[in-house]
């Protein structure tokens, strides 16, 4: 069945960051094959970005090759390159909350959020969430959520994310482990046509604990759950050594890997990747991506920033928009 022309809908993100200008980028380079809604402030675009104001997301169901549609909110001030303005942090976070109203009531394909500031939106705003992925899970009202960065060469999910290294042994817990397994394995069938997807589970400890001499977690429970869901017909490798899991041939041998804490995952795909990946939240109602940086602020404003994480991040929005 065809679904109707619906637009990708785009949160402008931290305006002092990039996020304006690899949107803007973004649109030029898939204005003709992707319908895009970008919801911030048109004055935090680049000068001279083509753009048309929109009352409603339905003006911009088709694509719009000549002008990036927008549906504008004031906020206030204009930005200053690199430097996030307190005051437009209420707007950001509304950005993203008008976004996944629009997806919800069916006026968009799907959501991509430009980067936010996580500290600048705590200090303005109060933002109590690690970042967007939680929020967006509240939004939804769901509990629980994963967060995947995924290329061509790789996919990572961190078991826990934006938690103090101290944390993660505490965070960790069968339960945990085993809700970010399952979520997903449901994401690669579903959304990323995988029948059987294959998942390798990184050890927490290095060499995955040598048997207990170099930590315990492995021992004591990560080993029986890996066995235990394997029984259950989950396609489970590990706990493996982290450090032989993400050489190519290992690669190979599974669609993604999960991993215990933040950068255990996201420096393989950073290394591997930058340009190309693409963080998009499984468990949610509705889909969304991101680029797989941040706010960038030390280039912030001066045209050199790579647009290709958001351009890969629109059109996985779009394509996993119109399969679902
Ligand atoms: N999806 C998101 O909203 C998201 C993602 C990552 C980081 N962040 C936030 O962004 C802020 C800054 O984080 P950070 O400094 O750790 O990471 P960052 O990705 O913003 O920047 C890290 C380095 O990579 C460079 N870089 C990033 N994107 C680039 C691009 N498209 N082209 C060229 N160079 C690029 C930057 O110039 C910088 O030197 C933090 O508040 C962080 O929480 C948000
Ligand atoms: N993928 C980014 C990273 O951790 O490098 C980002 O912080 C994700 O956070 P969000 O929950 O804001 O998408």
């Amino acid at each position: 069945m065809s679904r109707p022309a619906l637009p990708v809908a785009i949160s402008c993100g931290e305006p002092a960051g990039i996020g304006p200008e690899v949107a803007a980028a973004a649109f030029a380079a898939l204005a003709h094959e992707v319908p895009m809604l970008w919801l911030g402030d048109p004055r935090h675009l680049p000068e001279g970005t083509p753009h048309r104001l929109v009352n409603h997301a339905s003006e911009a169901a088709d694509p719009s090759p000549d002008a990036l549609p927008v549906l504008a909110q004031d906020f206030g001030r204009p930005r200053q390159p690199g430097v996030a303005d307190p005051v437009h942090a209420p707007q950001v976070i509304e950005m993203i909350a008008r976004g996944v109203a629009l997806v919800q009531d069916g006026h968009a394909l799907a959501l991509c959020t430009a980067p936010i500031h996580k500290k600048a939106l705590k200090d303005g705003a109060g933002f109590s969430h690690p970042g967007h992925t939680e929020y967006l899970a509240a939004l939804a009202g769901v509990d629980d959520v994963v967060m995947m960065l995924a290329s061509d060469q790789l996919r990572v999910v961190p078991a826990t994310i934006h938690i103090a290294l101290d944390q993660v042994p505490l965070q960790l817990t069968p339960r945990t482990l085993r809700h970010v397994i399952e979520i997903t394995h449901a994401g690669l069938r579903d959304l990323f046509g995988i029948a059987a997807p294959r998942l390798a589970i990184a050890g927490l400890n290095p060499h995955a604990g040598e048997g207990g001499t170099m930590g315990m977690q492995e021992r004591s429970w990560i080993n029986d759950l890996v066995t235990q869901m394997q029984g259950e017909g989950y396609g489970l490798t590990g706990p493996l050594p982290a450090d032989t899991m993400f050489h190519a041939a290992a690669r190979a041998r599974y669609d993604a890997a999960i991993c215990m804490y933040h950068d255990q995952a996201l420096i393989p795909i950073k290394t591997l990747d930058f340009d190309k990946g693409v963080n998009v939240t499984l468990g949610l109602p509705f889909i969304r991506t991101s680029p797989d940086h941040g706010t960038a602020f030390d280039i912030a404003g001066k045209g050199i920033a790579n647009p290709t994480s958001m351009i890969e991040a629109i059109r996985m929005a779009h394509r996993l928009g119109q399969n679902r």
